[in-house]
């Protein structure tokens, strides 16, 4: 432990007694929290299976920074440096396309096989695994997957998934902990369809039959993932997030939540709320939009502040997986999951620094002059000593000195890649 961090601490340890706030508490509680790192950031969302194969789907990556993990090991090797310098003990998510075998399979072949090396250093590095069914990139998701209206094709993504969820159950069994496998399809139409109903039908009832099997809650959970468009399907999404939200609700499964996928004015945060008083769970994809669907590196902003702010407020931990998106290639990709996954962490820390109780009873009594006045209040307490503290303790580094490490490895590492 530094001198200076421990006495900034114990200074702010004060500071938020003073006002009902055990901070000793509360860094207990952040370290019993997981978010589950997207391991697509790592290589631009291109996986291992079609490496060459172009992102598609409407969503997309820019830059071209240096590199970037072209094999499994690579990727865990990137993967473990990032982990290396985010307090707590997290997720890695993986999508389909990142298996780890030297056959030639395609989607509708994945086996928990393919993924064994995943398992095996998730259970040496003691973290958890998510998994996603990757119904995009590939040349039969050009024109729909789970809803086309070509029977074979559609065959071929129900199969797919329906693998998915023995992957993402295997790695729940494996590593003892609950894996969501998340569903996410890139189905629209760029200009205005005739017939809005048929292509949500026959998703609805694809969706039906990937879910027949059954697993054990404790090992995997089901997610479906809507969303607002994507780039080439501007006008009709089939996985809409009303629809979603519907399916979610009458299946009893979890709904995603990505906070690039909603009007841009739209609070995501509020929906939690909305939804859970109903639903199983949530899972949450916490991205950053700019003016689309960008998928921008995480930062505590405003909207990042609200949704950790709001998970903490209405005790809403219990039913949420957390788990980031975001993918930029014009930075160093490690930082970047670093700065994501920090940053992700800090607005739960902010949450659950405020005189929750306080606030609460302040409201229930129409006292807003007090709910406004501390909780701007509270914007200049000292949280950055209590996030050092904690960095600390959990043996990572406080402050930028992460970046160090980072460039460090960029430069012995990433900068040898070809
Ligand atoms: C890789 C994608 O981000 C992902 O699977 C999906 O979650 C999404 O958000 C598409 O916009
Ligand atoms: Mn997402």
């Amino acid at each position: 432990m530094t001198k200076p961090i421990e006495e900034a601490y114990a200074l702010a340890k004060q500071k938020y007694a003073a006002i009902g706030v055990d901070t000793d508490t509360v860094l207990e509680k952040l370290s019993q929290i997981k978010v589950s790192l997207q391991c697509w950031q790592g290589d631009d969302v291109l996986g291992f299976m079609f490496p060459d194969q172009a992102l598609t789907g409407g969503i997309s990556v820019s830059g071209n920074y240096p590199g970037k993990a072209t094999t499994p090991a690579q990727l865990r090797a990137d993967l473990d440096k990032a982990l290396s310098l985010i307090p707590g003990n997290h997720k890695v998510n993986l999508h389909a396309i990142y298996v780890d075998t030297d056959e030639k399979i395609d989607l509708d072949q994945i086996e928990p096989k393919h993924y064994e090396k995943w398992v095996q250093w998730a259970k040496e590095k003691g973290l958890g695994l998510d998994f996603n069914p990757t119904c995009f990139s590939h040349p039969k998701s050009t024109d729909g997957t789970l809803s086309s209206n070509d029977p074979e094709t559609q065959a071929f993504w129900i199969e797919h998934v329906k693998r998915s969820r023995k992957v993402a159950a295997y790695f729940g069994e494996e590593l003892n902990q609950t894996c969501v496998n998340n569903i996410w399809i890139p189905d629209g139409y760029k200009d205005n369809p005739i017939d809005k109903m048929s292509p949500r039908v026959r998703l609805r009832d694809a969706l039906d039959q990937c879910l027949e099997e059954k697993f054990d809650d404790a090992h995997m959970l089901d997610a479906v993932e809507g969303k607002l468009f994507g780039i080439g399907a501007e006008s009709f999404t089939t996985g809409s997030n009303d629809f979603y939200l519907s399916y979610a609700l009458t299946r009893d499964i979890l709904w995603t939540i990505d906070a690039g996928h909603f009007h841009p004015t739209e609070d995501v945060s509020d929906k939690f709320t909305a939804f859970l008083p109903f639903g199983k769970g949530l899972m949450l994809h916490v991205s950053r939009p700019i003016r689309w669907d960008s998928d921008h590196v995480v930062i505590l902003d405003e909207a990042t502040t609200r949704i950790g702010e709001t998970l903490v407020r209405n005790d809403l931990l219990d039913k949420t997986f957390i788990g980031m998106d975001f993918f930029d290639a014009t930075i160093n990709r490690v930082a970047a999951m670093v700065i994501g996954a920090r940053s992700t962490l800090k607005s739960l820390l902010l949450g659950m620094l405020s005189p929750i109780e306080t606030l609460k009873d302040a409201e229930s009594t129409g006292d807003f002059t007090t709910r406004l006045a501390v909780t701007e209040e509270m914007k200049s307490f000292p949280f950055g000593a209590v996030w050092e503290f904690y960095c600390q303790q959990q043996n990572v580094p406080a402050g930028t000195e992460w970046l160090t490490e980072v460039k460090d490895y960029e430069q012995k590492i990433l900068t040898e890649r070809k």
